[in-house]
């Protein structure tokens, strides 16, 4: 049971000794979706067990998809027949990652009905390129109701020029495209690590998809997929978090399950601060910022391999406590800053003019906050444990969308957190 009690931590412990990163949360939503293309059983390694993970299998379950979990982080899925085309607001408007749904449905049954996403609210989201790419192919889709309705009523052909970077569109889109006879082509196409993931996952079981983490990518319609066993990427949004909540307690922390490739806009920053990082071998990062002074930085998030916007409220909060002048922007998402209004409770200096984040570095205390997305509460954690005294976070639930065990993990690594045990006794009744 995930429990959305508050956490409260007490600031000023070092962390010491390994953390493992989870599975990648946004590469293994996807990839679930993507199972939904194959009749035959699919196995999947690597799938944290986390609220987005468990919204998702629901959503799949009411498409007629069966699953079972064949080890802590092993999922076996099972989608003989489709027995709806339908994903529903109460579901889709809950995480942003079931939009892409539409794809898999529209592929597989050649009809999709899905509900306007949901997902972190920092600002506005729009799916308009998912839709334009889905038109481009060839389908029909309207809107009714706070519904997308898409209809295949010939083979998918023909390509489309994403006028932005979007994750979530080129999955979506390649979704569609790859149970059929026709070609498509998509320019300007993300070449996200959570892409790349998906489309490799999909070609293990027979798609043909060219250009795998190129900004062009063709698909070329196959008749079926067929079954088969894949593991999922490391998380390298949770692997920043521990790396900079590693700087933000002063600490020395070996990180395994990385790909370092996937972490260099993060782990760049961080030695420009001052920290000192090692690559141990190719999947275990050492840090150490025990030492010497912490310097500002500026920093701007953009796609992949950039800065990654999902990194940026945690990174704030780390410049929060670093003397000096440090500037953020968020061109991704540039209004993701709901961690600002809650740093200031912690005595955090962060003015924004025009959704630019100045940050005036300082020593934060502890308080009651409250996390209202994922990001913001992993910042307001990161806070946490490097302000003085005692801060308890509410909200949550949005770790719990993104971080597994996070109470557990981190005790693990020294973190002086608790969840209040009487109201964890009452949730459990
Ligand atoms: C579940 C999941 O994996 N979520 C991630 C995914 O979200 P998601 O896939 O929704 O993010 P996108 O890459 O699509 O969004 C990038 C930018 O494009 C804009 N946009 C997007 C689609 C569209 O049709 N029109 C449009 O204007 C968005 O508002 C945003 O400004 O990538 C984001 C950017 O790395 C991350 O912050 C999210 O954590
Ligand atoms: C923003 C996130 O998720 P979503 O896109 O589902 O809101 C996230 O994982 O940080």
């Amino acid at each position: 049971m995930l429990l959305d009690t508050p956490i409260t931590i007490f600031g000023g412990s070092h962390l010491s000794g390994e953390f493992k990163a989870q599975p990648s949360k946004n590469a293994a939503l996807p990839i679930i979706v993507a199972s939904l293309l194959s009749k035959e059983p699919v196995v999947l390694h690597g799938i944290p067990r986390l609220a987005d993970i468990y919204t998702i299998l629901e959503l799949m379950t009411g498409l007629g998809t069966k699953y079972r979990w064949l080890g802590p982080n092993t999922l076996e899925l099972h989608t003989p027949e489709l027995t709806s085309t339908v994903a529903p607001y109460a579901l889709v408007s809950k995480m942003r990652a079931s939009f892409i749904l539409m794809g898999s449905l529209l592929s597989r049954a050649g009809h999709a009905e899905v509900s306007m996403p949901g997902g972190c609210a920092f600002g506005q989201r729009p799916v308009d390129q998912h839709i334009k790419a889905f038109r481009a192919m060839g389908a029909e889709v309207d809107e009714e109701g706070g519904n997308f309705i898409a209809t295949r009523t010939d083979t998918f052909n023909g390509s489309y020029v994403f006028e932005i970077l979007t994750v979530g569109g080129t999955q979506n889109a390649i979704l569609a495209a790859v149970l059929g006879e026709g070609t498509v082509i998509l320019d300007n196409a993300s070449i996200d690590t959570d892409v790349v993931d998906m489309v490799r996952f999909l070609n293990s079981l027979g798609a043909q998809i060219e250009g795998v983490g190129t900004n062009t990518i063709v698909i070329h319609g196959v008749k079926e997929l067929r079954g088969g066993e894949y593991t999922v990427i490391p998380d390298r949004i949770e692997a920043s978090t521990m790396l900079i909540a590693a700087v933000a307690t002063r600490s020395q922390l070996t990180v395994t399950n990385v790909i370092p490739g996937h972490l260099r806009a993060v782990t760049s920053k961080l030695v420009e601060m001052g920290a000192h990082i090692l690559e141990l071998d190719h999947n275990t990062l050492s840090i150490d910022a025990r030492h010497g002074e912490l310097r500002p930085v500026n920093l701007t998030t953009s796609e992949f391999p950039g800065f990654p916007t999902d990194v940026q409220p945690q990174m704030s909060a780390l410049l929060a406590t670093v003397p000096g002048t440090s500037i953020v922007m968020d061109k991704v998402y540039p209004e993701r800053l709901t961690h600002v209004v809650e740093l200031r409770r912690m005595g955090a200096n962060i003015e924004v003019p025009e959704h630019t984040q100045v940050i005036q570095g300082k020593k934060l205390h502890g308080a009651p906050v409250r996390a209202a997305d994922i990001r913001a509460g992993a910042a307001l954690v990161v806070a946490a444990m490097a302000a003085e005294g005692k801060s308890v976070i509410d909200g949550v639930r949005f770790l719990n969308r993104g971080y597994e065990r996070l109470t557990e993990r981190l005790q693990a690594v020294g973190v002086h957190i608790e969840q209040n045990q009487q109201l964890v006794a009452a949730a459990m009744d």
